[in-house]
């Protein structure tokens, strides 16, 4: 994994890069320090500390290296306690893809076509975010790249269920094997949001089963993009995350703290513009580079 992927790795590897061999009253203070900076959380800050304390304690550890080595192993208990596979077993099966804007949902899109297409998928996208032409115009760019069919509306301001329909309508005459629908994440009344993720999946549900809801959320946003994100998180019956933008991200922590706050597994990680930067969530491979 690229380096750039993990500048939120900084704040562990100030408490463990040199100083004291043995575990001082310094050592506690520096490990809440790097959990705060982290964006954890002071509760789940807080918990995680008594947890590596009670460790430390019954195995009467004294040494940094086998602190740290608890450390890691108690962040990855915590965050492998989410089923982080995306469901995709119905034929076609829909994938629909919300949040915010500005998140990178259509970016999200096109890396996951990409990825998907390499185990052999066939892929159909739908442009339902029929408001912005550019929005359009971008998920096409990316269904190109990636090499997937894209269903576009016909007029701009097209009622985007109907363009979910008649994705979802393609798979199942073409004999495909995903549909990944894009979604408006324009700020609105959140009622006047949520009646449209609910038509749109009222209408899909025509045709087929929706396999997964992916709700994306920008990791440098933070708690904050949490909070924005609770309408859809309460009403649009969200199966899984996909956090985008680590690479720009210190806040390592949030990814633990988004999922014990919402009790919703990450399904994928995005870290950076191109095509091949999404991978799924590996709770060990994440927390060996939390505490390098
Ligand atoms: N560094 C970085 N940038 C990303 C990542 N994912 C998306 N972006 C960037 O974030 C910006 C917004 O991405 P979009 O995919 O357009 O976001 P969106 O949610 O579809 O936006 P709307 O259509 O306006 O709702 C773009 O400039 C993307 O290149 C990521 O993992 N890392």
């Amino acid at each position: 994994m690229a380096e750039k992927a993990w500048s939120f790795a900084r704040a562990f590897r100030n408490v463990f890069g040199g100083g004291s061999e043995t575990i001082t009253d310094e050592t506690w203070d520096d490990i809440e320090t790097a959990l705060i900076t982290a964006d954890f959380g002071p509760e789940i800050a807080d918990s995680i500390l008594e947890e590596v304390r009670g460790s430390v304690e019954r195995h009467r550890v004294s040494e940094v290296k086998e602190l740290k080595r608890i450390l890691r192993e108690v962040l990855e208990e915590r965050l492998a306690a989410f089923d982080p596979t995306l469901k995709l077993i119905d034929r076609p099966a829909v994938i629909l893809v919300v949040g915010v804007n500005g998140v990178g949902k259509t970016t999200t899109i096109g890396k996951l076509s990409n990825y998907l297409t390499r185990f052999d998928k066939k892929i159909i996208v739908g442009a339902a975010d029929t408001f912005r032409a550019a929005a359009v115009e971008q998920l096409a760019t990316w269904a190109e790249r990636a090499g997937v069919a894209i269903v576009k509306p016909q007029q701009q301001g097209q009622d985007p269920a109907s363009v979910a329909f008649q994705t979802v309508q393609r798979a199942i005459d073409e004999e495909l094997d995903i549909a990944i629908i894009d979604t408006a994440g324009r700020l609105q009344t959140k009622g006047g949001l949520m009646d449209e993720l609910g038509k749109i999946r009222r209408v899909i549900e025509k045709l087929a089963p929706v396999s997964e809801v992916l709700l994306v959320l920008d990791a440098t946003t933070g708690q904050n993009g949490l909070a924005q994100a609770q309408a859809f998180i309460e009403h649009a019956g969200v199966t899984g995350l996909v956090l985008t933008k680590l690479d720009g991200s210190a806040k390592g922590g949030f990814v633990l703290a988004v999922q014990e706050h919402t009790k919703l597994p990450i399904k994928l990680v995005g870290q950076g513009e191109g095509i091949g930067d999404l991978t799924g969530f590996t709770p060990h491979v994440f927390a060996a580079q939390l505490v390098p």
